[in-house]
C-alpha cells in the first residue's frame, strides 16, 4: 500500500476552539501520516499548545473532529515516503516486539512538557517505571539506555541537570512504546548546546522507534532541523504547511536557511505577503 492510499494516522478536521466567547482556533484542518514528524510554530498565544492538548484528549474542541487511527501501530510498517530521505540507522523498531503492549483501541499517546515533571521522591528508574503499565524494571532500564542514562538509574532527579531530567522524561514516555509522541516545547528551558544534543536524540529515537511526533516549538530553527512538515498557525488557521525537503541529518546550510527564512518571514509579517522565495526550490533541494 502506498502512503497516498493510507488512512491518515491523525486527522484534524474543521477544529475550532474557543474559551468563553474568545475564539482561539477558528478552523484547523490537518492530516498526519503514521511516522511523520510535524512541527507547529506560531506567535505566542496563537493556540499551539491548545491544539496539542486537544490531540492528546486533554481538552475538547468546541467544534470539528480529531480522529486517531484506531489500531495501534504495527512497527514493521515501512517508513512513509515523506521521511524516506532521513538517514536511518537501520535500527528502526529496535525495542523488542515482545515488550510491546497488546493492540489497544486508541493509539498509545505520550505528552512531554517544558518541565520534566519527575517525582522527586522516586529514583530515576522508578520515575521511568511510572510510564509502564506493568512497571517492568527491564523495560525501564532499556528506555534509560536509549536516552543515554543507563548509569544514572538509582540517582534522584534533584541531582540531574535540566537536560538529563528531560532525558528521563523522554525515557518515561518511550518506555510504554508510544505510537504518538506530543512534545510541547520540551527543550524550551535548556541551554543552546544541550538543546541541539536533545534535538539529535529526539530525531534518532523517532527514527529508531518508528514514532509519529507532533512538536510545538517557538524555535523556527528547531522546527526546520527536526520536522518533515512545519505548520504555522496564524489567526486561528494553518497559514503555512511546508514540507521540509532536506536530507537528514540536516546541515545548517543554505537550504536550511531557505526554509528558516520562509517561515520567519511569514511569522514576522503575518498579513500574508508571500515570501519572494515561497514556492521556489531551495539551493540543495532533493526529493
Ligand atoms: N483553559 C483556558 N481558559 C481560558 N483561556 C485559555 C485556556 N487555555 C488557553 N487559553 C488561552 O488561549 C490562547 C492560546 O493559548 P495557547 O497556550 O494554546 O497558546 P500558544 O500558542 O501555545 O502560546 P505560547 O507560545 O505562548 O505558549 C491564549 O490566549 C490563552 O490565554
Amino acid at each position: 500500500m502506498t502512503v497516498a492510499e493510507q488512512e491518515p494516522f491523525l486527522r484534524i478536521h474543521g477544529v475550532q476552539k474557543q474559551f468563553a466567547s474568545r475564539v482561539i482556533l477558528e478552523q484547523i484542518d490537518v492530516e498526519v501520516q503514521r511516522g511523520e514528524f510535524i512541527a507547529i510554530v506560531g506567535r505566542s498565544g496563537c493556540g499551539k499548545s491548545t491544539l496539542l492538548r486537544m490531540i492528546a484528549g486533554l481538552e475538547q474542541p468546541s467544534g470539528g473532529q480529531i480522529e486517531l487511527t484506531q489500531q495501534a501501530a504495527d512497527r514493521t510498517i515501512p517508513i512513509p515516503a515523506s521521511t524516506s530521505t532521513r538517514k536511518s540507522t537501520g535500527k528502526r523498531g529496535k525495542m523488542s516486539k515482545t515488550a510491546r503492549p497488546p493492540h489497544t483501541s486508541r493509539p498509545n499517546t505520550r505528552f512531554l512538557f517544558q518541565e520534566a515533571r519527575l517525582l522527586p521522591w522516586k529514583t530515576v528508574l522508578d520515575n521511568v517505571r511510572l510510564g509502564i503499565p506493568d512497571k517492568s524494571v527491564e523495560h525501564a532500564s532499556e528506555a534509560l539506555r536509549l536516552v543515554g542514562l543507563a548509569d544514572r538509574e538509582l540517582e534522584w532527579p534533584s541531582i540531574l541537570s535540566g537536560g538529563q531530567r528531560q532525558r528521563v522524561a523522554l525515557a518515561r514516555a518511550l518506555a510504554s512504546h508510544p505510537d504518538l509522541l506530543l512534545l510541547d516545547e520540551p527543550l524550551g528551558a535548556l541551554d543552546a548546546l544541550t538543546r541541539i544534543e536533545m534535538q539529535k536524540l529526539i530525531e534518532r529515537l523517532w527514527i529508531e522507534q518508528g514514532l509519529t511526533v507532533v512538536l510545538v516549538t517557538h524555535d523556527v530553527s528547531e522546527a526546520v532541523a527536526l520536522a518533515d512538515r512545519v505548520l504555522l498557525i496564524e489567526e486561528g488557521h494553518v497559514a503555512l504547511d511546508i514540507q521540509i525537503t532536506l536530507d537528514r541529518p540536516r546541515e545548517r546550510d543554505s537550504g536550511f536557511a531557505h526554509f528558516e527564512n520562509l517561515i520567519l518571514h511569514r511569522l514576522l509579517q503575518p498579513t500574508a505577503h508571500p515570501h519572494p522565495l515561497e514556492g521556489q526550490r531551495p539551493p540543495n533541494f532533493s526529493i
